[in-house]
């Protein structure tokens, strides 16, 4: 799978783990992220994940930030993107079961690396249900 990963200053050792598993798996990896813990502004790390995720360029987004609700706004300004913001297993696998979610907004402040590789792994392997949760999602678009 192609997938796009883009972090603030909170999130560059949560970004690393990441990538290592994404890319020992087998899979290709765009990183837009910051790699220090020097201050910057989430938007500029979102937007790029985003706008793959909007052309099509990738399958799935993974967004970090302390909290992860700045980059999941900023992200879901973006058109087809729908960006869950995910704490524990479970509720990643409910963002693409029931919200067919392709971006995942991570908050590195506020759950491990271990469980943010855990919530990881499941976004990106588990499938949309569709039925009654396709009708919802096709609510979702207001233009
Ligand atoms: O959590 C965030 C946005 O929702 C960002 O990671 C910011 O870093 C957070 O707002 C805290 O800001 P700070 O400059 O790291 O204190």
């Amino acid at each position: 799978m192609k997938i796009s990963i883009g972090n603030d200053h909170a999130g560059p050792s949560y970004k690393n783990v990441i990538v290592k598993f994404l890319k020992e798996a087998g899979h290709t990896v765009s990183n837009y992220g910051t790699d220090t813990p020097d201050s910057v502004d989430y938007p500029d790390f979102g937007h790029p994940v985003a706008t793959d995720v909007e052309e099509g360029k990738a399958d799935f987004g993974i967004v970090i930030c302390g909290s992860g609700n700045g980059i999941a706004m900023t992200v879901n300004k973006h058109q087809g993107v729908r960006a869950a913001l995910c704490w524990i297993k479970e509720i990643a696998i409910l963002a693409r079961e029931h919200n067919n979610a392709n971006v995942i907004a991570i908050p590195a402040r506020y759950t491990s690396e271990m469980q943010a590789l855990e919530m990881v792994k499941v976004f990106i392997t588990t499938e949309f249900e569709g039925g009654r949760h396709q009708r919802r999602v096709d609510k979702i678009a207001c233009n």
